[in-house]
């Protein structure tokens, strides 16, 4: 159910985008840097931002790219039978995203666990999943389930559980101030929801700190 959920509004995302992209191209919105350039009191044809709009409009893309991956592309098929009961944790995935609010940077890292119930996944298809949500236009609350979602839909494990740690630049280099301040967020499925144990045992893991580092 959870997986028809994400997948209806992927699909939605993905017709929403279709109906919008002949409507702005490139060249429009190299034009709304340009106003915003000359809004914030600049001459856009100095030769220091002649192609800022240009830089600008690559980069907004670049940094929302996950609007136009899809989790069947990711995947690509790597999802695996495999009969084990542990737990799989890939902790301090470094994430990049961009607030919704102001289109400022979220930078920080993301611990994903589950545990499997027939299924595995790549293991680094649960980076990819993360790099997916986080490059598109967020709330970490919303980023946060949707890791957790898209694990529970495609594996239907025990459980799943996800925490984000990130710090957002529209709190520390602007409004509040906040340099330091750090958001935790977490999405617990099945198990880790259910049983302390196992959710203190993920806790654990992820405050633990590797030898190798
Ligand atoms: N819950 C949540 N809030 C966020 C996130 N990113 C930014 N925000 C908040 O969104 C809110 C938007 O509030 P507004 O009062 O409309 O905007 P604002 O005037 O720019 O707010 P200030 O940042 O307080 O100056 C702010 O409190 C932000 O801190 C996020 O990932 N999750
Ligand atoms: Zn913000």
């Amino acid at each position: 159910m959870q997986n028809a959920n994400l997948e209806s509004a992927n699909r939605a995302i993905a017709a929403l985008r279709t109906q919008a992209a002949p409507r702005v191209s490139d060249e429009e919105m190299r034009q709304a840097v340009r106003t915003l350039l000359i809004g914030l009191g600049e001459d856009p044809d100095r030769e220091g931002l002649r192609d800022t709009p240009k830089r600008v409009v690559k980069a907004l893309k670049f940094l929302t790219q996950g609007y136009n991956q899809s989790l069947d592309e990711l995947l690509n098929g790597a999802v695996f039978h495999e009969d084990t009961n542990e737990m799989v944790l890939v902790r301090d995935i470094d994430l990049f995203s961009s607030c919704e609010h102001h289109i400022l940077p979220i930078l920080g890292r993301a611990h994903v666990a589950y545990i499997p119930n027939g299924k595995v996944i790549g293991l680094s298809k649960v980076a990819r999943i993360c790099e997916m949500y986080a490059r598109r236009l967020q709330v970490q609350e919303r980023l946060t389930d949707q890791i957790a979602e898209a694990l529970q839909g495609l594996l239907k494990p025990q459980g799943v559980a996800v925490v984000v740690e990130a710090t957002h630049m529209c709190m520390v280099m602007r409004g509040v101030q906040k340099p330091g301040s750090w958001t935790v967020t977490s999405s617990m499925r099945g198990v880790f929801a259910e049983d302390g144990r196992t959710r203190q045992e993920f806790m654990s893991l992820i405050r633990h700190t590797p030898t190798f580092h």
